[in-house]
């Protein structure tokens, strides 16, 4: 195992883009294996890489780590984006893990039999449930916790600029989120992640999805 990072998983967003995120932040290099065909499945699942037979799939410290929350955790405890003690850290969990809720609603959408209804539900969710809390804890502190930058801040700007991208003027309600936005894509890594040719990956297409199906051998609309 080499020692350089290595993420497993498809040329698109999904479940790795915040790994991704987080890792440019840090300025940690990676290189990455795109899963393009079912054979590379097997072949991962064959060789006993994938503990639950899932991606992501991240070859670090000599490790093959699954579970994209774990993988975060141990990322953000090795970089110092963990909080300096425990309290910290199950509030950097909180926030981090509202925000992969509201995220993974997006993952999902291309493979939504009514896409149209999830979008709106998300739009009324992040309205209603998620920016709120962000807006609150953002108004005065620069960071969401213990005044310095964490995994959740990571997570909030990726999140932000996603909901954007659906809903252009979401964010004109919740200004102290959008003055957040506004630094932290000035932060080098993050202003570079965010230019063309980076390893930021755009919104999922048809190849993208078509991928996915056939990989998992997925046949319909999931639920
Ligand atoms: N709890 C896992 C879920 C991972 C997951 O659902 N991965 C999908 C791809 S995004 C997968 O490998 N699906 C194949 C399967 O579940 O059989 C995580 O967060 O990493």
């Amino acid at each position: 195992m080499s020692g350089k990072v290595i993420l497993h998983y498809f040329n698109g967003r999904g479940k790795m883009e915040s790994i991704r995120w987080l890792l440019t932040v840090l300025e940690v290099e990676f290189d990455e294996h795109y899963l393009t065909s079912r054979d590379q499945y097997l072949k991962l699942l064959n060789d006993g890489s994938l503990l639950f037979q899932q991606v992501p799939l991240v070859e670090i410290d000599g490790m093959k780590l699954v579970q994209t929350k774990a993988i975060l955790y141990y990322i953000a405890e090795k970089y110092n984006l963990h909080g300096k003690d425990l309290k910290e850290r199950v509030t950097i969990n909180m926030y981090s893990e509202g925000l992969m809720d509201l995220m993974e609603m997006f993952m999902m959408l291309p493979f939504a039999a009514d896409p149209k209804s999830k979008l709106d539900s998300i739009q009324s969710k992040a309205n209603e449930r998620y920016l709120p809390v962000f807006e609150k804890a953002l108004t005065g502190p620069l960071y969401l916790v213990g005044g310095k930058l964490s995994l959740a801040d990571v997570l909030l700007v990726e999140c932000t600029l996603m909901l954007e991208e659906k809903f252009p003027g979401i964010m004109k309600e919740f200004p102290s989120v959008k003055a957040f936005q506004g630094r932290m894509i000035r932060i080098p890594a993050i202003s570079r992640f965010l230019q063309p040719g980076s390893k930021r990956k755009p919104q999922p297409d048809e190849g993208y999805v078509k991928t996915v199906m056939e990989v998992f051998n997925i046949t319909g609309p999931l639920p």
